[in-house]
């Protein structure tokens, strides 16, 4: 297995010339490091997209997309090795499954959830009457 590399390594990496990519968080294996440089012309999404990320963290992005089984087989060819972080580093990434940014839309998922149930409640009682 390829050695880990540092946030500060990665970051240099931050062009279209030369562009890396940490994909992943605590959920599912820890933060990677993946080399995009040659998928930037070939990804759906745009090469703009990942230019604007390159060097840094770019999980919650890949994440919020809600990218196909497919991209995330991808995923795995440009992978360069695990990200070297301490436990603080990844928290401050928001990498850890603990990240707030996870509990708030489960909130809204489950916030929609009683919306529907309401009205649907609401609409049976009305045709009962
Ligand atoms: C190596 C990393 C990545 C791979 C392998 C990848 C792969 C793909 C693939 C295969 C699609 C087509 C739809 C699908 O199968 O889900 C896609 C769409 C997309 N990707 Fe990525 N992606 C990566 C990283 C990213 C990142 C970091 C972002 C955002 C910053 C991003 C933004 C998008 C967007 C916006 C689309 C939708 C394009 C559209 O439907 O118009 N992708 N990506």
């Amino acid at each position: 297995m390829a050695q880990g590399l540092t946030l500060d390594e990665v970051a240099t990496h931050n062009h279209e010339k030369d562009c890396y990519l940490i994909i992943g968080n605590t959920n599912n294996g820890g933060p990677k490091v993946y080399d995009v440089t040659k998928y930037l012309d070939d990804h759906p999404g745009g090469a703009e997209v990942m230019l604007e990320l390159a060097g840094k963290y770019a999980d919650d992005m890949f994440e919020d997309i809600g990218h196909s089984n497919e991209a995330r087989k991808q995923l795995k060819q440009f992978l360069v090795g695990p990200l070297d972080a301490t436990d603080e580093e990844i928290e401050k990434l928001g990498a850890s499954s603990t990240a707030a940014s996870g509990a708030s839309s489960g909130g809204a998922t489950v916030g929609f959830f009683v919306v529907v149930v309401a009205v649907g409640l609401g609409l049976y009682f009305y045709t009962q009457s």
